[in-house]
């Protein structure tokens, strides 16, 4: 674990200090859920990150934890301590400072393709939402406040979620990591049966399955076996940008009558645009607009109707408040975006859904999905639902001991799963697989 620290002196919340900031890189397990990139690999990297103020308070944030992430978060950690932990705004300038252009950025499609643009900003962003989470939390347990007050106030007291259905083998094709025993799903039965079970262990009304997987009509027929399964509910559909326009508007035609959306069908503003402006079914992105410079052409063109906001993406709470904003303005939906993740950042997620008046649709959530964590008491999906909480700063604690025990794991890895890598994973079942070209179908 990393630790940076400075000496500071209590006084009023506001005027409390940073005095240390620690890293904790980790690797949770994940399923082998399948993408069109490829599958997960048994664990995946999360970044844990605590900020201690000047009065011992603990604030806890979480975002991605592959290298260069690690590589952007170290300076800003060094540099943090001495700042006011409500200096959020400061905390972007300081890591507009400090963390420098991370090496090896383009604003190309990053390697594994799900993400979006990776430019320099958006991984600045992505680290610095986790800083930004841990100083509210520790702001909102020194002052007594839940996050959602220092975010200005709920306007709700729960927050739906979706259930985020995946194709998935039984177990991983490399055989390492353990079983969750929820079997394979691999065709429309599978599919069913694991909705089944999400629907009546945490009352999800909404479904999404992730495709791109499959050849476009198995999807469709999953999709369909989920109509007939759950008459009227909301289904969406996202293969990751995998199919062409043509494709996209098959797909669309085919199940117009039970789509909420489609989720980025076709990769690029440009494909999402031609699809959009062939189909009455909303388009919905967490990959064609995931920086504030891509918005203005897709919100131009039309080419987006819900925008999958992931506050880890967009620079934190504040940020994903302000995009919010921007759809509004624009009349386009929002909803939120989720990767691999733990209870902090579902927290977060929770908090900062609670203040979006416009948020109209169910969010995503990978979280049934994680069987381990580093909170003490595990989020419960009631109805589907997260009930948001009331308790000062994001409501949970960190449990050392599990915190521990995941980044001992990170520690052991020989470094074959600090950086996720789907198609990695995926040649362990198949040795020529590679990273597919899109469009795919
Ligand atoms: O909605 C999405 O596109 C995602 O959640 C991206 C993720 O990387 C998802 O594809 C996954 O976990 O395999
Ligand atoms: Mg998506």
């Amino acid at each position: 674990m990393k630790t940076a620290s400075s000496s500071g002196s209590p006084g009023p919340a506001g005027a409390l200090s940073v005095a240390e900031v620690r890293l904790t890189p980790i690797l949770i397990a994940d399923p082998p859920l399948l993408n069109t990139q490829g599958v997960h690999q048994p664990y995946t990297p999360r970044l844990i990150i605590e900020v201690v103020t000047s009065d011992g308070t603990i604030g806890v944030g979480e975002t991605y934890g592959d290298t260069r992430y690690l590589d952007l978060a170290a300076p800003l950690a060094k540099a943090l301590p001495g700042h006011p932990v409500s200096d959020l705004n400061g905390l972007f300038t300081l890591a507009e400072q400090v963390c420098g252009a991370p090496a090896e950025v383009s604003d190309s499609v990053d390697v594994g393709g799900l993400r979006g643009v990776q430019t320099a900003d958006k991984l600045r962003l992505s680290v610095i939402s986790g800083f930004e989470v841990a100083c509210l939390d520790a702001l909102g347990k020194a002052t007594g406040l839940p996050v959602h007050a220092l975010l200005g106030g709920k306007v709700r007291d729960a927050v739906d979620y979706s259930a985020y259905l995946f194709y998935r083998y039984a177990e991983h094709p490399q055989g390492q990591g353990e079983s969750d025993g929820w079997g394979a799903a691999l065709d429309p039965a599978g599919v069913v049966a694991q909705a089944r079970r999400f629907a009546d262990r945490y009352g999800f009304g909404s479904f999404k399955l992730k495709g791109g997987v499959f050849p476009p009509e198995q999807e469709i027929a999953a999709i369909r076996a989920l109509a007939a399964a759950f008459p009227g509910r909301p289904l969406r559909l996202d293969p990751n940008g995998a199919w062409s326009v043509e494709t996209s508007l098959a797909v669309a035609r085919e199940l117009a009558d039970v789509l909420e959306y489609l989720e980025d069908p076709a990769s690029t503003t440009e494909r999402m645009a031609q699809v959009a402006a062939g189909t009455q079914v909303p388009l919905a992105t967490n990959m064609c607009v995931t920086t504030v410079p891509e918005i203005e052409e897709a919100f131009r063109r039309g080419a987006v109707q819900v925008v999958l906001s992931d506050h880890h993406y967009w620079g934190g709470l504040r940020r994903t408040q302000q995009l919010a904003a921007i759809c509004r303005a624009f009349g386009v939906g929002l909803s939120m975006h989720s990767n691999t993740h733990l209870g902090i950042s579902l927290a977060a997620m929770t908090h900062v859904a609670a203040t979006v008046p416009n948020l109209d649709y169910a969010c995503d959530s990978h979280y049934p999905w994680q069987t381990e964590d580093v909170i003490t008491e595990r989020h419960v999906f009631t109805g589907g639902a997260l009930t948001v909480s009331d308790r000062p700063g994001l409501g949970v604690e960190l449990d050392r001991e599990a915190l521990r025990a995941l980044h001992r794991r990170w520690l052991d890895d020989d470094g074959s799963m600090r950086e996720r890598d789907d198609a990695a994973a995926m040649r362990k079942a198949d040795p020529d697989w590679r990273t597919p070209q899109v469009p795919r179908w």
